[in-house]
């Protein structure tokens, strides 16, 4: 019997808040590290981590093609590249094992101390050795936004913007979880009407709220994916902040694109959540006028309903909400991205990550950055303790949430959150 992991009617025997990111028909991935100091593969229902392992090993994944260490893992690579059928079976048990009408583990103590902890109780890891991070540029709003501040108002967004999603080659070695801290960067900087660079800490640290998709091994070396098979290779979606230093960037960006100011770390939500369970928030993609190219034309409702925040947290005070924006309102796909990213025979494989690009709406509140909620630092933003912002300061926790809501059921991220350093002392 085939079941429908995404039937809004399903409910756990494990116990979860009605407000939940995590109800039994969402099944994540991410990989923890218990407090016996085990890192496992696992997945969260509730305030529950689940260990994939130890049910592997118990005997609960009987009948799926699994290899015998799948799960005892410190990173989902290999789980993802056993593509698909995989996955979905796998979350298919996982919704049976844990369904109100399932008591084979709930009345087994012995089996439930095995494979249950309290997520407080485990340190959540990165979910995943990056291979490779590319970020898209995809967002209409936001290229016409920083093309009008960066360069020119009147024609703000560049010609081929329209006609391909515009991306550059991030740095996978400063992708980073939720928890660990940033240091302001360093670096060179072009002092308003000077000729000369002055170097120290970059003055205009920024977020980008974005959204990032895996993959599994899409394409062999020299081929392309066509844009309506890219879906089969997406393992799911994280919350990611591409941190920016918006002095650097300006500086140093002509004519090859971002470098130092946005690989000193961009940050991932732990718990990747799949394209399958995200299923019932599909939703249709701006309408793209002009048509792009053939291989760029898809079929059919590519996108997501996915409603996002960005909270900024001074130190010692409480978070004000300074964006509210929505993973609908990007331009060009995670479909054609890919599609676009493979069609010169660029090989991506199980374990890439793919930046979305900045998400901003087409609302003032919906700006997915400080560049743009303060207009280049001529806005500042109120903060609820009275301080004000234009960018970020030290000791400043930027948090980004996301979640899927029908009024059925919710599905979200949980939350990417990273706090702001002080910069290394110079030289
Ligand atoms: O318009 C520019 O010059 C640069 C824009 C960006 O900040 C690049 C970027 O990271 C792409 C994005 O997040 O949309
Ligand atoms: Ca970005
Ligand atoms: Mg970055």
């Amino acid at each position: 019997m085939t079941i429908n992991a995404n039937d809004p009617n399903r409910k756990s025997w494990l116990n979860v808040d009605k407000n939940s990111d995590f109800p039994i028909q969402n099944i994540p991935f991410g990989v923890f590290i218990t407090q016996e100091d085990i890192i496992t593969i696992g997945t969260r229902i509730g305030d529950y981590a689940i260990d994939l392992s130890a049910l592997q090993m118990l005997g609960y994944f009987k009948g799926i093609d699994l290899t015998d260490d799948v799960f005892l893992q410190d990173s989902l690579n290999d789980f993802i590249a056993a593509g698909k059928k995989t996955w979905r079976a796998v979350r298919n048990r996982v919704a049976e094992i844990f369904d109100s009408n399932n008591n084979t583990l709930q009345n087994n103590t012995k089996h439930r101390e095995a494979v249950i902890f309290s997520i407080a109780s485990v340190e959540m890891q990165l979910p995943i050795i990056i291979g490779d991070y590319t970020d898209f540029y995809s967002s209409k709003e936001h290229a016409t936004n920083v093309g009008m501040m960066f360069r020119d108002p009147d024609n703000a967004l560049l010609p081929n913007w329209l006609h391909i999603p515009v991306g550059y080659h991030g740095r996978s070695s400063t992708v980073i979880p939720s928890g660990v801290s940033i240091k302001r960067p360093n670096g060179q900087t072009l002092p308003k009407g000077e000729k000369t660079p002055v170097f120290g800490p970059s003055q205009r640290i920024d977020f980008e709220l974005e959204t990032g998709f895996i993959t599994t091994d899409v394409n062999l070396f020299g081929e392309a994916i066509p844009v309506d098979q890219a879906e089969d290779h997406i393992f799911g979606m994280v919350l990611l902040n591409d941190w920016s230093a918006r002095d650097i960037q300006t500086w140093e960006y002509v004519p090859l694109g971002p470098f130092l100011a946005k690989n000193f770390a961009t940050a991932i939500s732990p718990w990747v959540v799949t394209l399958d369970a995200l299923e019932p928030y599909r939703v249709a993609s701006p309408v793209q006028e002009p048509t792009p190219l053939p291989y760029l034309q898809q079929t059919g409702d590519k996108s997501f309903d996915i409603h996002l925040e960005v909270y900024v947290q001074p130190k010692d005070s409480e978070s004000t909400l300074v964006s509210t924006s929505n993973f609908k309102y990007l331009y060009w796909t995670m479909s054609q991205q890919l599609a676009h990213h493979t069609i010169n025979g660029c090989k991506v494989n199980s374990g890439d990550l793919m930046g979305s690009g900045t998400i901003s709406g087409p609302v003032e509140s919906s700006y997915g950055s400080m560049l743009e909620l303060s207009w280049a630092g001529q806005k500042p933003l109120t903060m609820k303790d009275g301080s004000t912002r234009t960018f970020i300061q030290d000791y400043d926790t930027v948090i980004m949430k996301g979640y899927c809501d029908n009024n059925q059921v919710r599905i979200g991220f949980g939350e990417v959150s990273n706090m702001l350093l002080p910069a290394n002392q110079l030289f």
